[in-house]
């Protein structure tokens, strides 16, 4: 067949059909499909077009086929999301009882304390939840400041925002105003924008634990951040608004560091809107057997032990204890005893050797004038000739157990702080106080 010679009529008509299929094809019109397949047969049109028609359909097949996959595809993606909303609906409705949970669990009324300071901070910790005022909350270690401070953000109108706690103590000093205020990207080569803790903690509550140890540079911009609620990364200059909370505690007398310049005296003024000042345990043993009780409901729970009961001698060793550490030394104690006592009442052996030898110490008619059933751990050291007012002042008496303890332990400090049922950190800050320079 040359190109000049016309086609015979017939062929002309069946590529006519053929054109008029693949434009139906190209606009995804499929309906004269059959046609196609009717074509492929030599019978009904020559060799050429039939195979044409051939190659047609299976490009078809092969288009049915991508569709029937995508048809597939979208009803897997259908499924998985359906799935993904199901999830989602449950992890919000765990969310939402998993804060309710954090809020019962930190509500003012589960914080155990029946002595009257106690029963005075919880109600004021209750009556000041809800509103954003600043609050200093002050008491050594282990009192239960950081659980007041949560107790103060589960159960005010941020409690669905974060509570971002900070230890100042633990931040160096190089690091405190991009740990705090965030970095702005490229500042350094490779460095990344970074947001810092005040900015994470917008909606919600700040919580800077140990206050007094913040560098005065950095009590600057606290305050500008009290002051305009507004923040800026280190490197940047765009001034972010931020709405927090600001709680703060220290184990210092933040009064007194004010006076002295350890501490901006504006910044102790702001911060001082209410302040709740934790006592020390021993100034409420009547507390001993209730925080007593709880801790053991809740490691009994946890380590699958029945309930344990306290002999009346082990219960005097710990109402004479001096509890250094506070309300964590006397949980890290029943902790101890539950994971290690063989029967299921708790004796006086059972209790840390340091709390045994307290009560074991034979009292002295000295003592018993000063403070009834405390054994004499001060004076037994060369502290012979000093007045007795000093002989049995609580600092003298912290001194000499750390000393004994830190004898114990052959002076190594992690060991004695775990045997105080203190943090190292706790110890190291103690002996600062305590022996001023002059650590054993
Ligand atoms: N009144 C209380 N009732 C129940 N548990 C308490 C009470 N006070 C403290 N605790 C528990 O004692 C432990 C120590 O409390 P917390 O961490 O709040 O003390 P802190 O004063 O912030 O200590 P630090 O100054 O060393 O940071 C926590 O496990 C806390 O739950």
């Amino acid at each position: 067949m040359t190109d000049k010679s016309p086609l015979p009529p017939d062929v002309e008509r069946l590529l006519k059909l053929m054109e008029q299929i693949c434009h139906d094809l190209v606009w995804n019109r499929y309906d004269r499909a059959e046609t196609l397949f009717e074509l492929t047969r030599s019978t009904v049109c020559p060799e050429p077009i039939a195979s044409l028609a051939e190659s047609f359909g299976m490009m078809l097949v092969k288009i049915e086929a991508r569709e029937f996959q995508m048809e597939e595809m979208l009803k897997n993606l259908k499924e998985t999301s359906k799935a993904l909303e199901i999830s989602r609906r449950q992890l919000l409705k765990e969310n939402e009882g998993l804060k309710k949970g954090l809020m019962e669990r930190f509500s003012p009324k589960r914080i155990v304390g029946q002595s009257q300071a106690m029963r005075h901070i919880l109600d004021q910790t209750e009556r000041i939840a809800d509103t954003s005022v600043n609050v200093l909350i002050t008491g050594e270690t282990g009192t239960g400041k950081e659980l007041i401070a949560k107790a103060l953000h589960y159960n005010s109108i941020r409690k669905s925002g974060p509570f971002i706690a900070i230890n100042c103590s633990a931040i160096p000093e190089s690091l405190f105003e991009s740990e705090l205020f965030g970095i702005e990207k490229g500042i350094a080569t490779g460095v990344n924008m970074r947001k810092g803790l005040v900015e994470q903690a917008g909606g919600g509550t700040i919580f800077l634990d140990e206050i007094g140890d913040m560098p005065l540079n950095i009590q600057a911009k606290i305050l500008r951040v009290l002051e305009e609620r507004e923040v800026t990364r280190v490197g940047g200059s765009t001034v972010i608004p931020v709405d927090l909370r600001v709680v703060a505690a220290t184990h210092r007398n933040l009064k007194a560091e004010a006076k002295a310049g350890h501490f901006r005296e504006d910044l102790f003024f702001r911060l001082n809107v209410i302040s709740l000042a934790l006592p020390p345990l021993r100034e409420r043993p009547g507390d001993i057997p209730l925080l007593l009780q709880r801790f053991l409901d809740l490691h009994c729970r946890q380590m699958n032990r029945p309930l344990l009961k306290i002999s009346k001698e082990a219960m005097d060793c710990l109402l004479v204890h001096n509890w250094p550490g506070n309300v964590r030394e006397l949980e890290n104690e029943v902790e101890r005893v539950v994971a290690l006592s063989y029967s299921e009442i708790i004796h006086v052996e059972d209790l840390s050797l340091h709390i045994q030898q307290e009560k074991a110490i034979p009292e002295s008619n000295e003592i018993t004038v000063n403070k009834k059933n405390r054994p004499p751990l001060s004076g037994s050291k060369g502290n012979k000739n000093k007045p007795a007012e000093n002989l049995f002042s609580l600092e003298e008496n912290e001194k000499e157990l750390i000393e004994r303890t830190l004898e114990a332990a052959n002076g190594n400090k992690t060991k004695a702080a775990r045997m105080l049922g203190i943090s190292r950190e706790g110890l190291r800050k103690k002996m600062k106080k305590l022996f001023d320079g002059n650590a054993p």
